[in-house]
């Protein structure tokens, strides 16, 4: 039977040329891995609904603004995933690891030297102008 494939809102929450990253608890899908904040798209829930709510959920901020960036199918293999890409420079309060998870505010260029889930490839590369 073909996976069924589930949809993801993930924000590129971005301040000058730094953006924020956070790291996936291990016992995660893709855990030990860097991320941009984000999460499943409940039922009945736009992917632009489902970002403000997990960015709030997982950060603590308010998006205002997000501008589609892209959109990414990837297969895993245990799983597979829609990537809805946000581009978020427009928002209030200032984004933390609020549920306990390790975050920082990195430079864009620094990207390549933290490892993130293989779906993520394109985002970065497209961030930094490579595609
Ligand atoms: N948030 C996020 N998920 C990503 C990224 N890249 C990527 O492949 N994923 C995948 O997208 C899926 C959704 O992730 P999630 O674990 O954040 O979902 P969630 O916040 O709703 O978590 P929950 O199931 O604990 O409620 C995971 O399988 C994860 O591996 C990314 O940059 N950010
Ligand atoms: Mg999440």
């Amino acid at each position: 039977m073909p996976k069924k494939q589930v949809r993801v809102a993930v924000g590129v929450i971005l301040e000058g040329d730094r953006v924020f990253i956070s790291l996936r608890e291990t016992r995660l899908h893709q855990g030990g891995k860097w991320e941009f904040p984000g999460g499943k798209c409940e039922e009945n829930e736009t992917p632009a609904q489902a970002l403000v709510r997990e960015l709030h959920e997982e950060t603590g901020i308010k998006v205002n603004t997000a501008v589609p960036f892209m959109q990414i199918e990837h297969d895993y293999g245990d799983k597979a995933v829609c990537l809805e890409v946000f581009l978020v420079r427009d928002f209030s309060d200032q984004p933390h690891g609020r549920e306990g998870q390790q975050s920082q505010w990195v430079p864009l260029t620094s990207l390549p030297e933290y490892p993130f889930p293989q779906a993520n490839k394109a985002i970065i590369e497209k961030l930094l102008g490579k595609k």
